[in-house]
Order: structure tokens, then sequence, then C-alpha cells
């Protein structure tokens, strides 16, 4: 087929978009059909968040089969010939020159992603252990910051830090993470004679501002002096900022050979940083300094290629090498046990797995949930679909009107914050009783989207007369409804993700937007200058991540889409605390990715 044909034939049924069309042609000026194919799946890989497009049998597992349909074909078609055969040699390589396609392990890379994940793996693959500190002055710190019964786990997660040039502590939410942080910085406080530079980053400014939190949070309870307290960093900021990459043009502003001038990073939600992001910071790492990456796998990676914590991580289970079993054993009188050591060291030494969840004490069946979807097995959901779990409540949604239900359910959860304005509570009262409660979509369109959830609920609300009836709904604000930032601000100090409501102001009953800020104090804006904003009675997944609710609403699409992975369901489920409502939309049996489309919505103890 000729390549004008197979495009048009691709445009037409509108399988990629016109930028991945141009962008093959940009690159094969002579137009194959076979090379134009090659790169478009390739570089379709790539929109799909994955960094290469693997050419080999289990093809199955790389791609759903709703969608990318002509991959499939395409790999068909390379699978009887060798693809090196069929592309000329000015368009693909095995990366020891630059061509636009790279051929490696089995797998087509665009040459940038192939570049970028080699100078990964070959920054991470050889654990560096660190002699900086002397081990009795180390167990001596460590001794002192940890009491006995403390959590092995965590111990652990310290101790390798200190050990290992690069490390990986990962855990879900609740399992100690930021405590870990906390015990870490105050180690290098006290085991370096003199100051040491610690950053702390995020990928993005919301978890940023969480970790921020989290750790002013952590230093009440740590036993820590003035002088100390004095040197602990108090301030998180984003990768960007801290790379200085002007996210708007996406070009670096840190010179080349310029470094970052620290001593030991530590980076949270590092599950959301893309394979580009990485390379640039391991780049401007300098050659002494310590990189502590902390985060969960199982959460949604990075909306750009990569998935390298996971990548990295998925398969490490506190096994350690002998000798750094022994080392561990000196420093935190830790046994590793012999099942969990092996001879050879390799990276699994540089990762602690903790496992112990401290935060759903109460609510042990939200851990259960996560755990099995997760392990995605259909077994397990039965107990769910027949509400074996104490505050699961299981409904089923087949039509309209179940439908119909489901959103008056959704809408009466907010009766509390509805009330504490008419009572005319106090404002932070207000925004406080409207963020224990948040319905998460899945996406923003069609029936089960942020889109139409918005609208459902504000036509039930005034249906229940809590927004009056003189409202237009489609274009006006009104007192007590909730907005999400869909674009940071600085002049305004808004953060994308950032939800505010609005209220009267008390002076001259203007409507304002008040956002509570992570220091308890509001941030007041006129509504004239908000800019970019969506409603807020529901939001997406993606934007809740890093945040958390006593009681959530999780809806998914009631068709499948490929955002409906395992991970975006966990991602959701944790951000709960506390009880769920399960109305099914339509249960699919469960394939590689989940196809449980369910609606979670909830009851107020
Ligand atoms: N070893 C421990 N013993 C008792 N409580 C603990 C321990 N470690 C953490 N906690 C408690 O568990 C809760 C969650 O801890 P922390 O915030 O460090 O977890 P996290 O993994 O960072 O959570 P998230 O990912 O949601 O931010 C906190 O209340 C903390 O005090």
């Amino acid at each position: 087929m000729k390549t004008n044909k197979l495009l048009k034939y691709i445009k037409k049924n509108n399988i990629i978009n016109t930028t991945n069309a141009q962008f093959a042609l940009s690159i094969n000026k002579k137009e194959e059909p076979i090379t134009t194919l090659a790169i478009i799946c390739v570089h379709q890989a790539i929109i799909d968040g994955h960094v290469c497009l693997p050419i080999n049998e289990n093809k199955k597992l790389f791609y759903s089969k709703y969608n990318n349909t002509f991959i499939i074909h395409f790999l068909k078609y390379i699978k009887t010939k060798k693809i090196e055969n069929l592309l000329n040699k000015n368009i693909i390589g095995n990366g020891s020159y630059p061509t636009p396609l790279v051929l490696f392990k089995n797998s087509l890379y665009l040459y940038k992603t192939w570049k970028s994940e080699q100078s990964i793996s070959n920054y991470f693959k050889n654990p560096t252990q660190e002699k900086k500190y002397t081990p009795y002055k180390i167990k001596k710190v460590l001794t002192k910051i940890f009491n006995q019964k403390f959590c092995n786990l965590q111990k652990i997660a310290v101790a390798i830090s200190i050990l290992y040039k690069n490390t990986f502590i990962i855990g879900g939410p609740g399992t100690g993470k930021t405590t870990v942080v906390s015990k870490i910085i105050l180690s290098f406080i006290r085991l370096s004679e003199k100051f040491i530079k610690i950053k702390l980053a995020a990928p993005t400014g919301k978890a940023a501002i969480r970790l921020t939190e989290s750790l002013k949070h952590n230093l009440k309870r740590l036993d820590i002096t003035t002088q100390e307290k004095l040197i602990f960093p108090s301030k998180t900021i984003t990768l960007h900022k801290l790379l200085k990459i002007n996210s708007k043009f996406q070009e670096k502003i840190l010179q080349d050979n310029e470094l970052l001038d620290l001593d030991i990073l530590i980076i949270d939600e590092s599950s959301m940083i893309d394979i580009y992001i990485m390379e640039q910071l391991i780049k401007k790492l300098p050659k002494h300094s310590k990189l502590i990456l902390i985060g969960d796998f199982n959460q949604l990676p990075s909306i750009q290629p990569g998935n390298i914590l996971k990548d990295i991580c998925q398969h490490a289970n506190n096994k350690y090498s002998i000798k750094t079993a022994k080392i561990l054993k000196y420093f935190i009188n830790y046994e590793v046990p012999i099942s969990n050591c092996s001879t050879d060291s390799n990276l699994k030494d540089n990762i602690c797995i903790l496992k112990k969840n401290y935060r759903f004490i109460q609510a042990p069946h939200i851990k259960i949930l996560s755990q099995l979807i997760l392990k995605n097995n259909d077994k397990n959901h039965k107990k769910l679909f027949n509400n074996s779990y104490k505050n699961v409540i299981y409904n089923e949604i087949y039509n309209i009107c179940s439908y119909e239900n489901m959103i008056n359910t959704l809408t009466n959860n907010y009766e509390n914050y509805w009330q504490a304005i008419y009572n005319k509570k106090e404002l932070k009262q207000i925004i406080y009783i409207f963020n224990k409660y948040r319905i998460l979509c899945a996406v923003n369109k069609g029936l089960f989207g942020t889109n139409r959830i918005n609208k459902n609920i504000e036509l039930n609300m005034q249906h229940k007369k809590y927004i009056h009836n003189n409202i237009n709904l489609n274009n006006s604000l009104y007192v007590g409804k909730p907005i999400l930032i869909t674009k940071s601000n600085k002049a305004l100090k808004l953060l994308n993700g950032d939800i505010g409501i609005l209220m009267l102001d008390d002076v001259n009953q203007h409507l304002k937007a008040f956002f509570l800020l992570p220091n308890n104090s509001i941030n007041i804006i006129p509504v004239q200058l908000l800019t970019h904003y969506q409603t807020a009675w529901c939001m997406t997944i993606h934007k809740s991540q890093g945040s958390e609710f006593n009681t959530i609403a999780i809806i998914l699409p009631n068709k499948y889409s490929k955002l409906c992975t395992k991970e975006l369901i966990y991602t959701a489920i944790t951000r709960a605390k506390k009880k769920f409502l399960y109305i099914v939309v339509k249960r699919y049996s469960l394939k590689r990715q989940i196809h449980l489309h369910f609606v979670l919505a909830i009851y107020h103890n």
C-alpha cells in the first residue's frame, strides 16, 4: 500500500492524529510506507506513555485490543520479516550513530528516548556504596533516632539511604514515607560535621506543597534540638524550578555545564518523573551528591513517556546482598532473613519497600481493596460484589433511573456543605466540610465524565433548592460553587489543581473565590481575575493524586477507556480514608487493564 494511501486510511479511521502523521513524514522524506508506519507506531507508543515499541511476541501485554489496532497489524507484518531489513540504514540503527529509529533489545525506539533511557540505566545500574561516615558513627546516630520498637523496614530505608549514593524508598499511602524522609534528614544533619545542603523536590506544585506541610507536621514529633530545627530543610520545590526548566517553552535555563548546588536531593512522588526530566536531573547532579527517590510506583506514572520508578523497583522485595545485610545488622541491629539474602549485590540493595500501613487502621478494607486492584484478579472481586467488605455497600446501575439515583446520592452528600453555608458557618469550617468529600472521575467527557457529572449535580442541586432557580448554570457563578484551577497563576498564587469555593466577601458582598492554603491562611481572589478554572463538584483522579479525603466517590466511564488502568483505580481508592458505596455500571471480566466500571459513591458514617 502506498504511504499516502496508508496515511489516508489511518487518518480517515481516526487512528492517529495529524501531528503523528506529520511527524512521521517529516522524518521519512522518501515516504516508504513501511518506514512511515514504523515511525507512526513508535511515536504512538510514546504518546501512550511508553518509551519504546516492543516487537516481540508478547505484544498483548503491551497493547490492549481496544486501541492501536494498527500497531498490532504492523507487528504482525514485521513478525515474519526482520525489521532491520525492512527499513533503510538512514532510518534505523543500533544507537551507535544517530538515526531516527533505534532497534535495541527487540524494541523500537525514537533515538532521543533511547538515549535518555540509556543514560538513566547507566546512572543507576551499579549501586555505589558511600564511605563518608564511620560505621560506628552511623550506628550511634541511628540508634538514637530509632527506638527499638520502631518499624524495621523504615529503619532499613534510612540506613540504605546513608549507605548508598542512590536510594529508592517505595510505599503505598500511609506507609510512613514522609516519616522516613524526616528521619533521613535528621540522620544526615547529625552525621555531618559541616552544614549539609539537603534539597527537597517533587514533580508537581501540589506534591511539593504536600511534602512541605507533611514534614512540618513530622518535625513537631521529632526529638530534635533547636539548632537542628534551624537547619532542617522546610521548603520543597518543583523539579522544573530546581532544574530551571521553563515549562512554557520546555527549554532548559540551567546552562549545560551548570550543576545543582546540593549534597543530597530527596524527591517525593517520584512515580511521576518522566524519562526526559530524569535524564536532565542526573546530568545536573554533582558527582558527590546523593539522590533519594520516594514514591509509590502503583500510583499514576507521568503523562510523558517513562515509568522509571516502577521499571526499577517493581521486582524488588526487600532482598539484600549478604554484604548489605551484614552492614544493616551492625547499623540497626536488624537480621535480614536468610531467605531475603542474595549473594550478588545489585540495584535491589538500594531499594526499600515499606509495607506496613498506618493510615488505613480505621478502614482496613480500603487497604485490602487497593491491594486487590493491584493483584487484578477476578476471583478476589466477588467479595467486593457481594458486599462482604465492611463500609462497602454495593448496588448496580443498569438504566437511566439508577443513574439518576446515583446523582441524587452523590448530591445528597453535599448537604452538610450547603447547611454550613446557609447557617453562615465560619469560612474555614465551610471549606473544611467541602474538602472532606470528593467525587473523582477517570475522564472528563461522556455520561460518567466530570463535565456531565458536574452539570447533573448542579441541576439536582437546583432541584433541591441548594442553588437558586434563577441561576443560569451554563455561564454563571454562584455562592457555594466550587472551582478547580486548571492552570497555575503565579501572580494570584494559584496552582494547577487548587480548589476554592465562591462566597460573598463580608465587606461589600462581592462574589470572590476563597482558597484555603496549606498554612491554613485564606487566599481571596475576585472572580473577575480568575481565568483557567472548571466546576469542581467532581474532578479527575489525575488531579487528585497527592491529595487525600475522608470520603470519596470514584466514577469510571461506562465504556472501555485506556485510562482505566489498575494504577488509576488504585490511586483513586487510596485517596480515601473512610467509607464507600459501590454502584457498578457494567462489570467486565478483568483483563490486563481493569474493566471494573463502577461508581463508588459514599455514605457518611
Ligand atoms: N513507624 C511508625 N509507627 C507509628 N506510626 C507511624 C509510623 N510511621 C508512620 N506513622 C504514622 O502513619 C501516618 C502516615 O505516615 P506518613 O505520612 O509518613 O506516610 P506516607 O507514606 O508519607 O503517607 P502518604 O503517602 O499518604 O503521604 C502518620 O500519622 C504517621 O505518624
